[in-house]
């Protein structure tokens, strides 16, 4: 590992544990991901939120070092990362993909196979499985000798979860852990991560496409679009293409004949981006002339408490899309917010940013 030069990153409050800077991955030729310049915190748990496609995979294959990017720099623990390095750092930071792989074994084998490898044996290496295995819900003594083959999937998925966990990592990067499992499974996965900070300071690093459930869990959650990471705090993305109105501004339909007015960007095939902050609720359409345009009517699906001031992130189910909003507690009792309400949700045109 090359030692990092100072003028490179001056940690400010403690020494990150990943700085990415002039990130791009390429794959056939077409990029998928760019990071210009971010930090990931020690001890962290962090979320990465995004629509399919958006990079969230691609950027924890290059935070475990298990793929090279095509340009820019990777640092760990102030360190810029080599390839032989890379090699090295993979026994302390531990990838569990969206499809993790099981050999066809017992579960004890699969769970024990990261520590045969690092070379702990013995009753520490039984006892250690046995733990992994509590950790994500499974009775040892029920399912230490079962086939993989046995399992149910989500079964199987707590396996591959506990491979991970008994290795005691550094870092482990969970790609979407919470996909086609039931709220038991999920709230084991939370606890998992939890557990594994408080245990041995590991940092986490989640993927889902769940807002309410990483903002649950993370201490910061970004939002991926389109290979940029857009954030940390809660946004709206809407994609281009746009349509040039008569006074020379930009709409896009937003569903049940609902336009989305903003002015012109760049390029008509721009994204636009609104935090979810500068979204406001209604509970009645408003009178004011002001908050007419860009007022959409839809049903509030989710609340999800966030951040540290006990925001609410609220989820609003437009006609064919959902439109994040951010409430205080109080403005919540105050319009009674809850799911299955119908509110009007007003996005200022002058609010938005472009991608
Ligand atoms: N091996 C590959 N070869 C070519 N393109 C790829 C490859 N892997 C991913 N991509 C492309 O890279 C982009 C980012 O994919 P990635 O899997 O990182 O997205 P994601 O946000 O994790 O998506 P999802 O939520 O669907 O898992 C996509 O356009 C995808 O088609």
């Amino acid at each position: 590992m090359e030692a990092m030069p100072a003028r490179e990153f001056t940690p400010s409050s403690g020494m990150p544990l990943y700085v990415l800077d002039g990130i791009l991955q390429v794959y056939g030729g077409r990029p998928v991901l760019s990071v210009d310049r971010w930090s990931v915190p020690q001890g962290c748990v962090l979320g990465l939120v995004g629509p399919n496609g958006s990079g969230k995979s691609t950027l924890l294959r290059l935070l475990a070092f298990v793929e090279s990017p095509a340009q820019g720099t990777l640092w760990f623990q102030g360190c810029c990362v080599s390839r032989r390095e890379a090699r090295n750092l993979r026994r302390i930071v531990t990838l569990l993909p969206q499809d993790p792989y099981l050999l066809d074994r017992s579960v004890a084998d699969n769970v024990a196979y990261g520590l045969r490898v690092r070379g702990v044996h013995g009753g520490d290496r039984k006892a250690r499985v046995r733990e992994a295995l509590r950790w994500v819900g499974l009775d040892p003594n029920l399912f230490e000798l079962r086939r993989v083959q046995a399992l149910s999937g989500g079964e199987a998925r707590r396996v591959a979860l506990a491979a991970r966990l008994v290795l005691q990592p550094r870092v482990l990067l969970l790609d979407e852990p919470t996909a086609e499992i039931d709220v038991e499974s999920a709230r084991l996965v939370r606890r998992a991560a939890l557990k594994a900070r408080s245990a041995w300071g590991t940092t986490v690093i989640i993927t889902s496409h769940d807002w309410g459930w990483l903002l649950g869990l993370c201490d910061q959650v970004y939002h991926m679009h389109a290979g940029h990471l857009v954030g940390p705090a809660p946004v709206n993305c809407f994609d281009g293409p746009w349509r040039v109105d008569t006074d020379g501004r930009v709409w896009k339909d937003v569903g049940a004949g609902q336009r989305l007015v903003l002015p012109a960007p760049e390029s008509l095939t721009a994204t636009a981006v609104v935090e979810a902050e500068h979204v406001q609720i209604f509970t009645h359409r408003p009178e004011d002339i002001g908050v007419q345009e860009n007022l959409f009517h839809g049903i509030v699906t989710g609340l999800a408490v966030y951040g540290h001031d006990e925001r609410l992130l609220v989820t609003v189910r437009l006609a064919e899309r959902i439109l994040l909003a951010s409430v205080s507690g109080d403005q919540r009792r105050a319009h009674g917010l809850q799911p299955g309400l119908g509110v009007f949700a007003w996005v200022p045109s002058d609010r938005c940013r472009w991608l």
